[in-house]
């Protein structure tokens, strides 16, 4: 019987996550087979009405002591529409639904009848095509009145295809090209075969979420990855040019490692660090399926902070850090709100009672198997919530000192010139306090560390912005930290991209002579203490929206950073920098960035 019981404890909780996500998750199991808890929850769910009406008309939660009103709708659903009855043996809840068996598919075949369906099946079509209509409609509307639309986003991998190959393949042939999300949700068509492609994100667009594109050839075959558009930021911000090596510091399940891949090409390497073994082995699954085998190098169950002197990662001019975060900005579909459930009354009293029921006291109330009076429900409520809160906050904390270490972990690498840091976390203490704490570290003034200024920032378009008020812990002058905040990319979980994001990029300061800043062989950096916490990967279940993108970087800029970058990579001996001389060209375009970074950091302190 623990698969009702369990059923009605979950539909008894508030709902916090979508349903898929309490049932299958590892942290608190059930004892009944996952697939069935879900069927059963969601089938009840959906013929939540006409269950409600039978139970209320057979006047079955009168009669039966120990059925609730919610037990009374789970075993009267198996009992009338699962095709092998209630799943248990005899017991007293089964006895209590088979009890009124005459009386129950009485009232099932009015209501049925009532409905307008002459035998089951049709009445299981109408609710089905009911449901499939409404979940797969992908339009949110707030109770602001906010309209977000959540397409499905695709990123294509060009390792393997091009944007027109793919838009020229079976899978999209019936697709058309529309100009505005909005077209998309909302021309009147039955089946939306549209597409839309990112403004200025490179290879990456959008489909309405109803087409089940991972049966396609091109999916399966990793032509495309099913990728948010968010998600797709940091790599873009980092903008590793063409044949240079990076780190990915940590690259479970690899949606920005194979995204890197792409864009460095054959010529460039990669170093993928994953500290989780189980996640490593899905990394290189995602990375073979990419083609980027001959790019990418899984250092498998390798904590990044342990990356040190020695190792060919530690050479790396690029890092992209995308470390474990509260995974806040994720866009959770409901795809059940189990507070919408329609219970039946046991005071209703449409239907006739049965012979016995009148033998009883009319009185009597139904015994509850499950708690509680409403007030003891709520009290439940507030107690959790405020113990929740309570726990976000260490949660916070611990995961933002986390971050925080790897973070400055990065900065110690000799020839590193660009870090991007990113989550899709909404809180600041994960995002803005993170950005003013390593630039208030010791080794970011040491080396020259700081944040990249928007306009030379691949997403200056991009209209949202850091939040300044946010970064008042840094020490530095307003108009520095109104720099820094602008350098900062934030996406809402309204914004259309992909929920809710994060990312910023941190350059490092060359001299005239295309030096990197900071004296490496004289700074004392102790490998960063690993953070134990056991901080929550709930990366890539984001879905998305897409957003206008009106034009991009000032090219010139990387250009010249990679070249030193490249040139400082080669060096066989780090910590013993050679001077070099930069190219004519890229000196003067060292020089003006130079410029740039010193006036930027006129107030740092
Ligand atoms: C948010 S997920 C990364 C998602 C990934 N960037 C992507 O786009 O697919 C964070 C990952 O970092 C890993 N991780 C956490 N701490 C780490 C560390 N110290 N060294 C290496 N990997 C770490 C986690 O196991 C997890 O797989």
């Amino acid at each position: 019987m623990s698969l009702y019981l369990e059923a009605a404890t979950i539909l008894e909780s508030p709902q916090t996550t979508s349903l898929k996500a309490i049932i299958y998750n590892p942290s608190k199991p059930f004892k009944s087979p996952q697939p069935k808890l879900y069927a059963l929850i969601v089938e009840t769910l959906k013929f939540q009405d006409i269950l409600k009406e039978v139970v209320e008309n057979a006047g079955i939660l009168k009669l039966e002591r120990k059925l609730t009103p919610l037990l009374s709708i789970l075993l009267t659903h198996d009992f009338l529409l699962a095709k092998s009855g209630i799943a248990t043996s005899s017991g007293p809840l089964k006895d209590a639904i088979l009890r009124h068996k005459a009386r129950l598919n009485a009232e099932f075949k009015r209501a049925r009848l009532k409905r307008g369906h002459a035998d089951v099946k049709s009445l299981v079509d109408a609710v089905n095509a009911e449901h499939s209509r409404e979940s797969e409609d992908g339009v949110t509307t707030s109770a602001t009145g906010l309209t977000t639309f959540n397409p499905r986003w695709i990123r294509v991998n060009t390792l393997k295809t091009t944007m027109e190959g793919s838009l020229s393949s079976l899978t999209f042939s019936e697709f058309q090209e529309v100009g505005g999300m909005s077209d998309m949700f909302f021309f009147d068509v039955v089946r939306k075969y549209y597409y839309q492609k990112a403004k200025l994100l490179s290879n990456i667009l959008a489909i309405h979420p109803s087409h089940d594109i991972t049966s396609s050839e091109l999916y399966k075959s990793g032509k495309i990855v099913l990728q948010s558009a968010s998600s797709c930021l940091p790599a873009i911000m980092l903008d590793p040019p063409k044949g240079s090596t990076v780190v990915d510091g940590c690259a479970a399940p690899g949606n920005k490692t194979t995204h890197l891949a792409a864009l460095i090409g054959d010529g460039g390497r990669i170093f993928a660090v994953e500290r989780d073994k189980r996640r490593a082995d899905i990394l290189e699954k995602m990375v073979t399926k990419a083609g980027a085998e001959k790019i990418v190098t899984i250092l498998k169950a390798t904590d990044f902070t342990t990356i040190t002197d020695g190792h060919p990662a530690w050479q790396a001019g690029y890092l992209l850090l995308d470390p474990s975060c509260s995974g806040s900005g994720i866009l959770q579909r409901i795809d059940w709100d189990i507070s919408k459930l329609n219970l039946p009354s046991s005071d209703a009293t449409s239907g006739q009672p049965s012979r016995s029921s009148r033998k009883r006291k009319r009185d009597e109330a139904p015994q509850k198997v499950f708690a509680s009076t409403s007030e003891e429900l709520d009290g439940q409520q507030v107690s959790e919530e405020t113990k929740d809160e309570n726990t976000s906050k260490e949660r916070l904390q611990s995961l933002s000192d986390f971050q925080v270490a790897i973070i400055l972990h990065a900065f110690s690498f000799p020839n590193a010139m660009r870090v991007t840091y990113s989550t899709c976390s909404i809180h600041a203490e994960e995002n803005e306090h993170v950005v003013a704490r390593v630039l208030n570290s010791e080794i970011a003034k040491e080396r020259g560390w700081g944040v990249q200024s928007r306009e030379d920032n691949p997403l200056s378009t991009w209209h949202r912005r850091g939040l300044v008020k946010e970064l008042s812990s840094l020490n530095v002058g307003s108009e520095e930290q109104q720099r820094v905040a602008e350098g900062c990319v934030r996406v809402n979980r309204t914004d259309s991209l992909g929920g809710g994001f994060f990312v910023v990029c941190f350059i490092r300061q060359i001299d005239n002579e295309g030096r990197l800043g900071g004296d490496i062989g004289n700074l004392d950096v102790a490998p960063t203490q690993s953070n134990e916490s056991r901080s929550q990967d709930l990366e890539g279940s984001a879905e998305t929206e897409g957003q206008e993108w009106n034009g991009f970087s000032d090219e010139e800029t990387h250009e010249a950073v990679s070249a030193a970058v490249n040139a400082a990579g080669d060096d066989p001996l780090p910590g013993k920098r050679r001077k070099r001389k930069p190219p004519k060209d890229q000196q003067a375009r060292t020089e003006k960035i130079n410029r740039r970074f010193q006036k930027s950091k006129k107030g740092w302190s």
